[in-house]
């Protein structure tokens, strides 16, 4: 019998960010070490080559997307998220499917701050990342303090220059590969980062009492019990034998949530901001699919004609380099998948740092609400960004 998930701290959901081969993946692998080493009971270490890890099938247990990872501090319970690629983030930033209460902006003290970390401050700021503290990461291998306070200048000049509060945030140095090897002051550097997010990062406020929704990020089948969907509920709550419908992209399904999970613990119920997995009566793994929401039954519909506010991003943030007109044909990426869809402009023609009303059609219909985000990409890059206005069909 497996241990029950225990509520006892407010749980947040973070993640790192920033640019290539900083050292994030590092950083969230020493995490886990420094905080298990401290407090074993809350914390399990989750080595390197174990992170970014998203299996198709699971011999048993239901677990959660293997690019989260958990942790305590002694005040918080976090589930981590630490995205395998550029693209992986800028998406998942932007349509909010990653959800972040907060982010941890991590920047080579070797480097300091890259196109990517450019892209990832505007985006967070974009989609409404609340807070960011800073790992001026790779401490370790810059001698110069002086070099490290420029580098700091340079962080907070960015983060202020895209609405962020760059006096304010913490900018902790830090090296993640030398508290994974054990050396105690950089061991003491990840615990100095983890009080930065503890104080800096506020307990947001949960949509608990809306009607359940969670957008589906990985189906897995668990042999003999059945098909488990993942994702991190977006409001409301789930308890066990409620009923449940699966939205979006397709006909809809009608279930049951016979088993709910948070990283491989059984639990009563699941709430707005948890990262559930959740089994499904009577459902086959080929009727359910990443980009379909998980609902309370009646609560939202699919819909493939609205009204949108349209933001292109710009060169600098990554956007297209020449306009858009009407017919365009991009994908529409809402929540945790893709679908394309057509573009009418009420004008000529919109160019990169514009914001525009549009309408858009879609090839198949998505679960929405009016104030949906969504993200619009092509060949694989986010070049804007939009919000559901009024909904026409
Ligand atoms: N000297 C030093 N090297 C580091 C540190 N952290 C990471 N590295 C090295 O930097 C390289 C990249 O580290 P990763 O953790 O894979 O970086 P990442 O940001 O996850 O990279 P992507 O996921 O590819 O964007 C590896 O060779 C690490 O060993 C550090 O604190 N100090
Ligand atoms: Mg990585």
């Amino acid at each position: 019998m497996k241990q029950e998930f225990v509520r006892a701290k407010p749980h947040l959901n973070i993640g790192t960010m920033g640019h290539v081969d900083h050292g994030k993946t590092t950083l969230t692998a020493a995490i886990t070490k420094v905080l298990s080493e401290k407090d074993p009971s809350g914390t399990t270490f989750t080595a390197f080559d174990r992170i970014d890890r998203a299996p198709e099938e699971l011999a048993r247990g239901i677990t959660i997307n293997i690019a989260h990872v958990e942790y305590e501090t002694p005040t918080r319970h976090y589930a981590h998220v630490d995205m395998p690629g550029h693209a992986d983030y800028v998406k998942n930033m932007i349509t909010g499917a990653a959800q972040l209460d907060g982010a941890i902006l991590v920047v080579s003290a070797e480097d300091g701050t890259m196109p990517q970390t450019r892209e990832h401050v505007v985006l967070a700021h974009r989609v409404g990342v609340p807070y960011v503290v800073v790992a001026l990461n790779k401490a370790d291998a810059v001698s110069d303090p002086e070099l490290l306070d420029l580098v700091e200048l340079e962080i907070r000049d960015l983060l202020s220059q895209y609405g962020f509060d760059g006096d304010a945030t913490p900018v902790v140095r830090v090296s993640g590969l030398r508290a994974l090897q054990g050396d105690p002051a950089w061991v003491q550097s990840v615990v100095s980062l983890l009080d930065a997010v503890d104080s800096h990062v506020p307990v947001p406020e949960r949509d608990i009492s809306g009607p359940f929704l969670m957008p589906i990020e990985n189906v897995l089948t668990i042999t003999g019990r059945g098909t488990v969907v993942t994702g991190a509920v977006e409001r409301g709550v789930l308890g066990l034998g409620d009923q449940v419908e699966v939205l979006g992209l397709g006909d809809a399904v009608s279930s049951v949530a016979t088993g709910i999970e948070t990283f491989g613990k059984p639990m009563q119920q699941a709430q707005a901001g948890d990262n559930a997995a959740i089994l499904l009566r009577g459902v086959k793994r080929g009727d359910v699919r990443r980009g379909q929401v998980l609902a309370l039954p009646g609560s939202v519909a699919p819909h493939n004609r609205f009204r949108a506010t349209v933001y292109l991003l710009s060169h600098a943030e990554g956007g297209r380099h020449t306009g858009i007109a009407s017919n365009y044909r991009p994908q529409f990426h809402f929540r945790t998948g893709d679908v394309v869809g057509v573009v009418e402009l009420d004008r000529t023609l919109a160019l990169p740092g514009d914001t525009v009303e549009v309408t858009v059609e879609l090839g198949k219909a998505v679960a929405m609400d009016t104030g949906l985000g969504f993200a619009i990409r092509e060949g694989g890059k986010t070049v804007g960004a939009g919000t559901v206005g009024e909904i026409l069909a």
